[in-house]
């Protein structure tokens, strides 16, 4: 079956990186996790005690510490220089100042050069924000993942307590608005849906029935 390159974007919480692994795995594809690089900058600025409004200091040290994947049983690493940091990327530090670092445009520059690059050779599933929109534009299938707010808080709720970690859904809730709220009124590269990408509210969905339904809309582009 010919290879395509497939983009998964929407909100946060919404189910993309799941989703995106099974669907790479079925098609025996590579899945690239965008949102892993911007959290890598993230991590970076915060290490270095940057101030996160400039720009100029977050792509001097990006300089110094480039980021790189590599893939290992499948499972993609992201490393900034030598350092694997693919674990230290996750922590609400990182993720409560990753949307403000995502909105620097310098930073989504360096960001889509290296996701433009590992798409040279088709055969990607690849999930973000603008995806569909700015990094593969002619992406053959582009998906729009939603859910609700309620839906998505509740999941990141369970994932962080099956991870033992503190957990709390109102507080979880309010940080799912205000990155859905940064990503989307940002001025570059805004988390909207391409006007050729298909919706798909997962909010009552299995993880299953949504990779299903995905596999399908592929099978279907590539018959
Ligand atoms: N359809 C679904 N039904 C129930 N749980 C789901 C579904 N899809 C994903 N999940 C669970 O929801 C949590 C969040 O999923 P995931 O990390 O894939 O979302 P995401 O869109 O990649 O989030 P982010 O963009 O914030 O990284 C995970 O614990 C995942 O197992
Ligand atoms: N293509 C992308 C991917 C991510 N972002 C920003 O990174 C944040 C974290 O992404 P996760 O997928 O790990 O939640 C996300 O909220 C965006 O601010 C982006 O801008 N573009």
């Amino acid at each position: 079956m010919e290879k395509i390159n497939i983009a998964i974007d929407g909100p946060a919480a919404a189910g993309k990186s799941t989703v995106a692994k099974k669907v790479a795995e079925a098609l025996h594809y590579t899945y690239i996790d965008t949102g892993a690089m911007y959290r890598a900058a993230t991590y970076l600025a915060l290490k270095n005690h940057a101030n996160l409004d400039d720009e100029r200091e977050i792509l001097a040290l990006l300089k110094q510490a480039p980021i790189s994947l590599s893939y290992t049983d499948d499972a993609q690493h992201i490393f900034l220089g030598e350092v694997d940091v693919t674990d230290a990327i996750r922590t609400d530090d990182v993720s409560n100042n990753v949307s403000l670092v995502a909105t620097h445009k310098g930073v989504r520059r360096e960001m889509v050069k290296i996701q433009r690059e590992l798409i040279k050779q088709a055969g990607v599933v690849m999930d973000g924000r603008d995806i569909g929109t700015h990094v593969i534009p002619d992406a053959a299938v582009k998906i729009f993942m939603i859910a609700s707010v309620d839906e998505r808080a509740e999941r990141r709720y369970k994932e962080n307590l099956a991870k033992g970690y503190e957990a709390d859904l109102e507080a979880i809730k309010a940080d799912i608005r205000q990155r859905d709220k940064i990503d989307q009124e940002r001025e570059v590269s805004p988390l909207v849906k391409a006007s050729d990408a298909i919706e798909l509210d997962t909010t009552s969905q299995s993880i299953d029935e949504v990779k299903n339904e995905i596999l399908a809309i592929v099978k279907e582009k590539v018959n």
